[in-house]
């Protein structure tokens, strides 16, 4: 009677405890009992499932943890069971496992102290499920994160380098003294430079972005000589779509002088056009400058007549001219009797004060066509255009007589000079620059030679001179009236 509990009881505890093991050994995630030295007691079948090895050689190890757990985690697993064995405060954590191959295998773990029937700690429990899955989401999501961090640094990196960039652009294109204006494809101001305000006269500080053409223009109008032909040129530049315009010039009413250029500025895509860039240069010191220069190549510094290059020049010119439109040029050939005198007698300053006065006389009696020079140092010709023998005798006439009647005061004492002119006729006494000069000259000497002040036509064609009538050429230092 007393007996059969007992065994009944028994069976009834074999019996549970074959249902406990059953439902232990299926379970799914990782089940594991250790015993206060870390020694493996029990570990359920599923072990094999997420790291290959079997439940019996785990059991067998001599440390489970080592065998079980993957190097990287092996020292931090340790501290949190010591630290769970010494307070008795449950751990979650999520460490690595080591697979059979070698690889690591991730899990969730969560330890507990199991107490025994008697006081103090008896064994640890491992419960632990499967997070490969997860973690390798995590893994991915990570380097996606990673990945978009390291564009976006990029990315700021770049801006930062483009900013600099601009920043080096623009201190560059202040430095420099050319005019720069960018237009976008709406024709409204994108960008310009210092020297742009400067030449357009606008104060340092006015703004000009997002400016339409229109009001640029229309604050440009007061500002240039002919602001209608410069609007005519911009719109002409603009329809005609040319990727380049030609250096167009220009003047500003206060006198300065212009170039502009523009082009297209294309953008990244093929046909692609952002806009339109403009540059502006004050060429007014430049052109001054070639003037300048031009003027001295072919001036007389003294009289500021044109010199014996601009002669030889304008005489090739008038030929080339006249032999197309079958007509003809007169070369008068001047040359000053007396001019020595008055140099040694009253000093070269002096001789520079008569040629002076002379060719301000000279240059009242030649009429606008007839070109005057100074081909030497008392030696001037004239060239006239379409005319004929009697035409140019009569301005021989007025320059022999204008030049006659000039009277000079120095040191008290009256003087003058007269002049001895040869005429020559294209293509009567000359078909070229050489014949045509060397008829003139002929017909000077002859001058000359037949008692000065007179002109004397090329003897080439017949030949022919007059003498002036009261002249003092016989007394050329000293005149008295
Ligand atoms: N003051 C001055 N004298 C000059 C200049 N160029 C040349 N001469 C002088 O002009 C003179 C020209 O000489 P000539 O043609 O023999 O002088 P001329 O007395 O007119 O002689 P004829 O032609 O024979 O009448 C020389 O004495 C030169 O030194 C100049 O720019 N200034």
């Amino acid at each position: 009677m007393i007996l059969w509990p007992r065994r009944a009881m028994r069976r009834q505890a074999d019996v549970e405890l074959a249902l406990l093991r059953q439902v232990a050994e299926g379970v799914h995630g990782i089940e594991a009992v250790f015993d206060r030295n870390l020694r493996l007691l029990w570990i359920s079948p599923s072990i094999e499932r997420v790291t290959g090895l079997e439940p019996r050689e785990c059991m067998e190890a001599e440390d489970a943890l080592d065998l079980l757990v993957h190097e990287s985690d092996r020292a931090y697993c340790r501290r949190m069971i010591t630290q769970m064995v010494v307070d008795g405060v449950a751990q979650d954590f999520e460490l690595r496992l080591r697979r059979r191959d070698g690889e690591a295998a991730w899990v969730a773990s969560h330890w507990r102290a199991v107490p025994d029937a008697a006081p103090g700690l008896a064994a640890l429990r491992l419960s632990a499920e499967d997070i490969q899955s997860r973690k390798e989401t995590e893994y991915k999501l990570l380097e996606t994160v990673t990945e978009l961090r390291r564009a976006q640094a990029l990315r700021e990196h770049y801006l930062l380098r483009s900013n600099d960039e601009r920043q080096r652009l623009a201190a560059l294109l202040n430095l420099i003294r050319l005019g720069i204006l960018f237009m976008d494809q709406e024709r409204r101001v994108l960008y310009y430079n210092r020297a742009m305000l400067e030449i357009w006269g606008y104060p340092e500080d006015t703004h000009l972005i997002g400016m339409r053409e229109s009001t640029l223009q229309s604050k440009a109008a007061t500002l240039l000589e002919d602001a209608q032909a410069y609007f005519a040129h911009v719109a002409e530049v603009l329809d005609a779509k040319q990727p380049m315009s030609d250096e167009y010039e220009f003047r500003f009413a206060d006198g300065r002088v212009i170039t502009d250029r523009s082009a297209v500025v294309a953008g990244a895509g093929k046909d692609q056009r952002i806009g339109r860039v403009w540059i502006y240069e004050d060429v007014t010191e430049a052109r001054r400058i070639s003037a300048q220069l031009i003027s001295m190549a072919e001036r007389d510094p003294l009289t500021n007549i044109f010199n014996r290059r601009r002669f030889h020049e304008e005489l090739e010119r008038m030929l080339a001219d006249a032999a197309r439109r079958g007509t003809s040029v007169g070369l008068l050939g001047i040359d000053l009797d007396g001019f020595k005198p008055i140099n040694d007698a009253f000093g070269h300053q002096a001789g520079d004060e008569v040629l002076v006065k002379l060719v301000e006389r000279v240059g009242g009696v030649v009429r606008r066509n007839e070109m005057f020079f100074r081909v030497g140092g008392d030696e001037f010709s004239i060239l006239v255009p379409d005319t004929k023998a009697a035409a140019l005798a009569e301005l021989a006439n007025r320059l022999c007589e204008s030049i006659g009647n000039l009277v000079f005061e120095f040191d008290g004492r009256r003087t003058g000079v007269t002049a001895s002119i040869g005429i020559a006729l294209f293509p009567e006494h000359g078909c070229d620059e050489e014949s045509l000069m060397a008829a003139a000259d002929e017909a000077m000497y002859r001058s000359k030679a037949e008692g000065r002040n007179r002109w004397s036509l090329s003897a080439r064609g017949g030949g022919e001179s007059a003498r002036m009538p009261a002249s003092s050429s016989d007394e050329p230092v000293s005149r008295e009236d």
